[in-house]
């Protein structure tokens, strides 16, 4: 059986006292594209990162693609792409000077790709040809995308990629990542705050919170079986199948979130609501 592209086991990292990555467990198999999903600082960047080997762990395994973060092959990481939160693009480098580079370290390098996006992009003569740090955020953003898709990688990783785009540049960007990238089974994880970019993209979802995945599936199953159910104490007592968390709300009622059916529906006095994306995310992000 080929191997995941990403087995995380008791992954721990620590910033000072505060533990970001609490013994986490993660797989995502071959052809998965996941939205990675959580709150400000939950962590999701220091995943990536340890996930890539750009950071070091306090404790437990990444195997990429079956091997090893520690003895990684040349080849294995030739497999993977990257775009940083923040631009880790050669400033003082041209477009051009930048993708050449990259070029040189990549056995497998798609110039028909690298033209054809630098081209739809908007990457005229002028903006190919100056240097990096001259470029607005979108455009280095959007070269930083090019680069990342350029050697055809099978594991994508993309941490809020389109966050400095404009509606068009985002528009564009998410068409590519659908047609040209998820359409040839490349495996993908993604985050993003753009709810509405993840309903697009990604077919499932993982919930970053208190350093583990709190939760993931598929997101079309997640919605058709999220539930708010709110009622009095004496009716909502004892824990409901598939709860997530509940809650006291203003009027001295219980609201309880469930994941996987909708328990007490026909029971007089308890309202049950379906939940969107947004709700799931601030009621399991909570
Ligand atoms: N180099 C560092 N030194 C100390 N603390 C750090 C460092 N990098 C990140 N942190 C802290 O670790 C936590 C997780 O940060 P991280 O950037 O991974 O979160 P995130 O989920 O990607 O957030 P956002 O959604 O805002 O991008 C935050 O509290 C952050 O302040």
């Amino acid at each position: 059986m080929t191997p995941s592209p990403i087995q995380m086991r008791g992954v721990a990292k620590q910033f000072g006292s505060k533990a970001i990555l609490d013994n986490l467990d993660w797989e995502v198999r071959a052809g998965q594209v996941v939205g990675l999903l959580g709150r400000n600082g939950a962590g999701k960047s220091t995943l990536m990162e340890c996930l890539l080997g750009l950071r070091e762990t306090d404790g437990g395994s990444v195997l990429l693609f079956g091997e090893p973060l520690n003895a990684l092959t040349d080849a294995t990481r030739a497999r993977i792409g990257y775009v940083p939160q923040k631009s880790d693009l050669f400033e003082w480098m041209t477009a051009l000077q930048m993708l050449d580079y990259f070029k040189a370290m990549y056995p497998r390098w798609n110039d028909a790709k690298v033209a054809s996006l630098l081209d739809r992009w908007g990457f005229d003569g002028l903006m190919r040809n100056k240097p990096i740090r001259r470029l607005s955020g979108g455009e280095q953003q959007r070269l930083s995308i090019v680069r990342a898709l350029a050697h055809d990688p099978e594991l994508l990783v993309l941490d809020e990629p389109a966050s400095a785009l404009d509606p068009a540049g985002r528009r564009s960007f998410l068409a590519e990542l659908v047609d040209g990238v998820i359409e040839q089974g490349t495996t993908v994880v993604f985050s993003t705050h753009i709810l509405t970019d993840l309903e697009r993209v990604a077919p499932d979802v993982a919930f970053l919170k208190n350093g583990r995945i709190a939760l993931q599936g598929e997101l079309d199953t997640l919605l058709d079986g999220a539930r708010r159910v709110i009622g009095p104490a004496n009716l909502l007592g004892a824990a409901l199948p598939g709860e997530l968390r509940r809650s006291q709300t203003g009027d001295g009622s219980v609201c309880v979130i469930v994941q996987g059916g909708a328990p007490l529906a026909d029971t007089p006095g308890v309202r049950v609501e379906p939940l969107g994306l947004e709700d799931l995310f601030i009621e399991v992000t909570r």
